[in-house]
């Protein structure tokens, strides 16, 4: 239904009229769209005041890299374009981080923003705000529109929608300059402007060749393996996947996102043996997960002497045979892709030899064995196990609870300790590893889902988004914010030998974050220990009131970022000193 803006006043030629501000409320709210992630300013205040007084959810944040990133989020839970709505050039500027980030992870996510006027900023005559932000979009995301003309607002929108969640999803931008808002026109012909997508992201189905290639390589396997990534959990075919990967009785490795699609517990799981699975396994299938460089690109010392085939299960032709020989590609979507491998494997599909699987589960009992006492320390100031043992118990026994989580030593512990028990319960830095999505997340997983936000942030990577901790009380979001707080970035105990400044890797010494939250009016805890922790954590959990704890962890525990292969280098010099 149009939103009608005004009546024109010629004598005689009454007619209905609407503005670019209504078409393009009314475009998204014929698709589905309900809610908005950004922050407001010139020219779209009004934008998100009326998209608000017409029922769609607008949450304003206070820097639009957090909107970016609740919204790209938003699209990996949904399936649908996440929205982020910012100013002209720098509001823009700032958005687009995320929208890079979107389209890199592969989230379906919409980039909105003002843009000043083209005729000035193609003569460059220096607008408010002048920038051309189409051509600085481009590259960074999977398509970039323009709309000029009120009459073109529903096609734009349909442009963007449709190019965001199909085939492989990523980041799209809509440009849409300030004048556009104020166009007039007819509102039937605006009503008849409008474009309702259908079948945004039709099933691809893969063929019969590719299904039947793929599963024979599997079945010739010795040491078969699945790699389950965050395209399987995006994909919302969780039924269909446990059912495949049971059947095949092949052990599975979920990548971080992908934790919980199938239970960590499950006793096909070989996260607990990763080194081993990946270093002796024969046949690789990836389900929805790349071979980039958190799969060291599927060779060198990770993978082991033993030669392997590998299978790859995307969406995306191009994917394939981008770092290794794919010897068996199954394109289409990963639901489709798996409903056939069902399909097609028969009643009599034997599974994988039982000599595969002790050695896994061997290697994995060891690993668990190793790791369980250091879970039980009580050590206070806490070190990061007792932290995360409390945690990975409440985690247990709240299984709904969506897990978000940033940081070096907070990010790469937390992984492995913390079981994930249902599908995209686990939400994290993705593809980039970037430091900064926490609070964005945390606000857009608790929007859409409904469900309590557990975030866990190093206390460096809270600092990117730590403001909108007043966006969350704001909200009165049933979030818990936990900061491992060790005083630096990897650990406080850094020393600058040359000067007074402080090393380049440490904060402030002891300081309270849980003070930020309660001037905000939400609930601060500082928290010593894992047994005051534990009670902090289920306490907001069960008031779902806004809480930080600031969770004290001492600032000798924690190394540096060192599972990143060699993209980490240290000086030669400094190593001869
Ligand atoms: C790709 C990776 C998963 C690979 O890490 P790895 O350390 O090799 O693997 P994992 O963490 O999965 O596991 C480590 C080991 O723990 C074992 N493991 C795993 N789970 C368990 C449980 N539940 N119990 C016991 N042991 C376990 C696993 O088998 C490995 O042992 P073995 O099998 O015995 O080997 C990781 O590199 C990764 O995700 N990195 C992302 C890091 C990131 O994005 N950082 C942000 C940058 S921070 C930043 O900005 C900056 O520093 O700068």
């Amino acid at each position: 239904m149009l939103n009608t803006a005004t009546k024109s006043e010629a004598p005689g030629t009454e007619q209905e009229l609407t503005d670019g501000f209504h078409l393009v409320i009314d475009a998204l709210k014929l698709n589905g769209i309900d809610t908005i992630y950004g922050v407001p300013g010139i020219p779209i205040t009004d934008l998100g005041r009326m998209a608000q007084a017409a029922g769609i959810r607008v949450l304003s944040f206070r820097h639009e890299q957090n909107a970016g990133y609740a919204a790209s989020i938003a699209g990996f839970l949904t399936k649908r374009p996440g929205v982020c709505l910012t100013v002209s050039a720098p509001g823009f500027l700032n958005g687009l981080t995320a929208l890079a980030h979107a389209t890199t992870n592969c989230f379906p996510m919409i980039l909105v923003s003002g843009s000043s006027e083209r005729e000035i900023v193609d003569l460059q005559q220096g607008d408010y705000e002048e920038m051309d932000q189409l051509a600085i979009a481009k590259p960074l995301c999977k398509a970039a529109f323009r709309v000029l003309h009120a009459q073109d607002i529903g096609i734009g929108l349909a442009r963007a929608i449709r190019a965001a969640v199909s085939g492989r999803p990523g980041g799209v931008y809509l440009d849409l300059p300030a004048k556009l808002f104020s166009q007039v026109m007819n509102a039937d012909a605006g009503q008849k402007s409008l474009v309702k997508v259908i079948d945004a992201a039709p099933e691809q189905i893969p063929s019969p060749s590719s299904v039947k290639r793929a599963l024979d390589v599997l079945k010739s396997a010795k040491r078969p393996l699945i790699i389950l990534g965050k395209g399987a959990a995006y994909a919302q075919a969780d039924e269909a996947i446990k059912n495949f990967v049971e059947k095949s009785g092949v052990p599975f490795l979920p990548m971080s996102m992908a934790k919980g699609l199938l239970p960590d517990l499950h006793p096909q799981c070989a996260g607990a043996a990763r080194s081993t699975v990946l270093k002796e396994a024969d046949v690789v299938m990836l389900i929805g997960a790349r071979l980039n460089w958190l799969l060291s690109h599927g060779k060198g010392k990770t993978w082991g002497e033993a030669p392997k085939k590998f299978i790859q299960v995307d969406i995306e032709p191009k994917e394939m045979d981008s770092n290794v020989e794919i010897v068996a590609p199954v394109v289409g979507d990963i639901g489709s892709c798996v409903s056939a491998f069902l399909d097609a494997m028969g009643a009599n599909w034997t599974a994988a030899p039982t000599d595969w699987l002790s050695t896994i589960a061997k290697k994995r009992d060891d690993n668990v064995a190793k790791m369980a006492p250091k879970l039980m320390s009580n050590a206070s100031p806490m070190d990061y196990h007792g932290a995360l043992g409390a945690l990975r118990a409440i985690i247990a026994e709240r299984p709904d609870t969506i897990f978000v989580n940033e940081g070096a030593n907070t990010l790469d512990l937390a992984r492995g300790v913390v079981d994930m028990h249902k599908p995209r319960k686990r939400l994290d830095v993705g593809t980039w590893g970037v430091m900064g999505i926490g609070m964005g997340y945390s606000i857009a997983a608790a929007v859409e889902t409904g469900l309590p936000v557990l975030a866990v942030e190093g206390d460096s990577a809270f600092g990117f988004s730590g403001m909108e901790i007043e966006t969350i009380c704001r909200y009165r979001l049933p979030i818990c914010v936990v900061i491992f707080n060790n005083d630096g970035i990897y650990r406080g105990t850094d020393v600058n030998s040359a000067g007074d400044d402080p090393a380049t890797t440490v904060f402030v010494k002891g300081s309270r974050y849980d003070k930020m939250m309660e001037a905000f009016g939400g609930v601060g805890v500082n928290a010593t220990s894992p047994d005051e922790l534990k009670r902090a954590v289920n306490a907001a959990l069960d008031s779902g009131k806004p809480t930080l704890i600031n969770a004290v962890i001492d600032p000798a525990a924690g190394s540096e970022s060192g599972r990143i292969g060699n993209l980490n280098p240290q000086s030669v010099l400094q190593k001869k000193k």
